[in-house]
């Protein structure tokens, strides 16, 4: 049982295009003599019960067919259980999304036939896992790509009805979202550090790229055991839409009101009344104060 693999499909990632090369990839993993029982996800979050009951079965090793949101349930899958230890869980990817962020930061390639063989040499590494524990309710979440709280919340919440324009729809939704956007003032606590910031959006990341390729952390180390934050203060929108480019090419860390900061915990409460976004690796998240921490090297990934 420990070489086999346990494959998780979602059909409509990347609004579905990749459905009908389904069969395809069963054969292609076939034909480089891999081991595999697969599950086709039916609603949303189903990866998350996919994965814990493939590790109840005996599964050590997984593959994620989808985007940055499938992973992001079958790592919630993989931590949430108590079966084995998470650092014993081999977790490949193979990326059919839209933004396909998390893969971007490991070079892991789009073909799945490239894709198959990095799975078949086996080399992995162990990644740092956030977990945010929301003061209203007892389930964490965990993260593996990028958290946060403000603008890039705002854009996950209403990139839906933009996936049609496929990669470039962060970007549609960051532009057509900058009028309507209010940033709302946050306790942000951390490295026995507390401060009042009105922040256009604070982020939590332990990889580099979010929101379709844009490059909002300074220099993130998956393996350090820390958390790089970003907060940016309470830029004006003209001044954000000027630097439109540097969200992409990095350089935007380097503004004058942006600050980074390296920690292990963090903790965000909310001020007042004010709706918050919260975004974990692109996927919607409750709306409470909350709490993160690293959980050090929880996962071995599949990587080149
Ligand atoms: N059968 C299904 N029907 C509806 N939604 C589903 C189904 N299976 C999974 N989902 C949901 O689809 C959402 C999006 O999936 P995913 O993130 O993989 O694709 P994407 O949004 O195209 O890519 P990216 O996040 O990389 O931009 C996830 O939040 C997941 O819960």
């Amino acid at each position: 049982m420990t070489d086999n693999w346990f494959v998780i499909i979602n059909p409509t990632s990347g609004r579905g295009k990749f459905k009908k090369l389904i069969p395809k990839l069963l054969l292609e993993l076939e034909l480089n003599n891999i081991w595999f029982e697969f599950k086709i996800t039916q609603y949303q979050k189903h990866a998350v019960d996919i994965a814990r009951n493939a590790i109840s079965k005996g599964y050590k090793n997984i593959i994620s067919v989808g985007g940055d949101g499938t992973l992001h349930n079958v790592v919630n899958g993989i931590m949430s259980q108590s079966i084995v230890n998470t650092s014993d869980i081999k977790l490949a990817v193979i990326p059919i999304g839209t933004g396909n962020d998390w893969v971007k930061s490991y070079k892991i390639p789009r073909k799945f036939k490239k894709n198959i063989k990095i799975i078949t040499q086996g080399n992995s590494i162990y990644q740092d896992i956030g977990k945010i524990n929301f003061e209203n309710i007892n389930k964490p979440i965990y993260f593996n790509n990028i958290a946060g709280i403000g603008f890039d919340g705002y854009v996950v919440n209403r990139i839906k009805k933009y996936k049609k324009y496929g990669s470039l729809s962060y970007l549609i939704g960051s532009i057509s979202g900058f009028y309507k956007y209010k940033p709302i003032p946050l306790k942000i606590e951390f490295n026995n550090k507390e401060f009042i910031e009105i922040s256009f959006m604070t982020l939590i990341g332990l990889c580099k790229f979010s929101g379709g390729g844009m490059k909002l952390t300074k220099n993130p180390d998956p393996f350090d055991g820390l958390f790089e934050i970003t907060i940016v203060k309470n830029i004006s929108i003209f001044n954000l839409f000027k630097n439109l480019f540097k969200l992409f090419n990095g350089t935007i860390i380097n503004h004058e009101m942006v600050e980074n900061y390296k920690t292990n915990r963090i903790k965000i409460t909310l001020i007042d009344e004010s709706e918050p976004y919260i975004q974990a690796d692109g996927e919607v998240l409750n709306t409470s104060d909350f709490e993160i921490e690293l959980i050090p090297k929880a996962i071995q990934f599949i990587v080149p």
